[in-house]
């Protein structure tokens, strides 16, 4: 079994818990370890604290969390009640992030399930399992769709740029911005990456540049302050990012640091493109204005080698931490999803495609 696999599940059995099985993403690049979830506080924290991240990751833990619920499974047990505490769960672990859109699409899917079920709680115990590893399965052909439908994009590239980590390591497999890359380099096309640190958890520089190079894809780090520089230096043929949430016009919330990517690369015409699946999309949203963007720790900023590590912050002195920016449609080259390529997305395009 592959240790660097993101997410895997264990059924219950044999009278042991189900669990839910995370590679544990703070403590890369430095050690391969993982952090095993057997109630919903513990998946609720992971998500929290990035032990698992990246928006359809977190659909996907979700989901599976929802099935570590400790229900009453005899004879006798009461659905309603049953219900009542899966219904319970769902809501806590929609309270751990509020931006990416994976994570509520992936919790409504639960519940609807618990809302419509009729049998005993073992059939009810047994369909959220089911729903869960279909969101899994269903995740890993949309990264391979992505993949595909983003290399063509890629194929005349040499050296791309991306932010934060939109890998592997954010989905079940290959990723959304880095789809395009893994489905190139299987047909035997490597292309030279460029990963933006991505202050202050520092995804990039920890999580893109050690699967790509785990995967034999030539990667460099480089700070977030570097990204300019190198545009204007000609190495940079095209930058693709992630999401985390996508408005109906196309605006695009993603890891913070992408809205400047994405002006820097209209300045220095470099096509700017975002790949994510269709579940990434807030049809109900009519622009990116009404995102939420999660604003975490001080901390974060102020300790970035960890708190048993100097502070790097005047005590006293104030510090902003949005984990999220809001990249306007006008700056987006395309926007890359399962079910193909929306090029200068608008409202029009972007509704048609999800109804396609
Ligand atoms: C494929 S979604 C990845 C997306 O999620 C990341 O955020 P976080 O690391 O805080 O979960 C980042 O915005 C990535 O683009």
């Amino acid at each position: 079994m592959n240790d660097a696999e993101t997410i895997r599940y264990h059924a219950a059995r044999d009278g042991r818990p189900a669990e839910l099985d995370l590679l544990d993403q703070t403590k890369l690049p430095g050690t391969l370890t993982r952090l095993v979830c057997t109630d919903i506080d513990q998946t609720h924290d992971a998500i929290r604290r990035l032990v698992v991240r990246g928006a359809p990751a977190i659909g996907i833990a979700a989901a599976y969390g929802v099935t570590l619920t400790p229900v009453d499974l005899s004879p006798s047990a009461d659905l309603t009640e049953a219900k009542n505490r899966y219904r319970q769960s769902i809501d806590h672990l929609a309270t751990s992030r509020p931006t990416a859109v994976n994570l509520f699409w992936a919790l409504d899917r639960m519940r609807a399930l618990v809302d419509q079920s009729v049998g005993s709680v073992t059939d009810l115990r047994d369909q959220l399992v089911t729903e869960a590893i279909r969101i899994h399965d269903e995740d890993r052909q949309m990264c391979r769709s992505i993949g595909a439908n983003g290399a063509p994009l890629l194929a005349r590239c040499r050296r791309v740029m991306t932010h934060c980590n939109a890998g592997s390591l954010a989905t079940s497999m290959w990723g959304t911005a880095l789809a395009p890359m893994y489905h190139l380099h299987e047909a035997g096309q490597t292309l030279e990456v460029f990963a933006d640190e991505t202050r202050p958890l520092l995804q990039g520089a920890r999580l893109t540049a050690w699967e790509l190079h785990q995967a034999g894809i030539p990667v460099t780090v480089c700070t977030d302050s570097m990204s300019g520089s190198l545009m204007r230096e000609g190495k940079v043929d095209a930058v693709i990012v992630g999401a985390d949430r996508i408005a109906a016009n196309g605006d695009v919330a993603n890891k913070i640091g992408t809205y400047p990517l994405a002006v820097l690369a209209r300045y220095h015409k470099i096509p700017f493109y975002v790949a994510a699946p269709t579940n990434t999309f807030d049809a109900e949203l009519d622009s990116g204005d009404g995102i939420p963007i999660e604003q975490r720790s001080a901390d974060e900023v102020s300790y970035p080698c960890g708190t048993n590590a100097p502070r790097q912050t005047p005590e006293g002195v104030p510090v902003v931490n949005p984990a999220f920016d809001v990249t306007p449609a006008e700056l987006v080259t395309a926007l890359v999803t399962e079910k193909g390529v929306i090029s200068a997305p608008n409202t029009e395009k972007v509704l048609s495609h999800l109804r396609a």
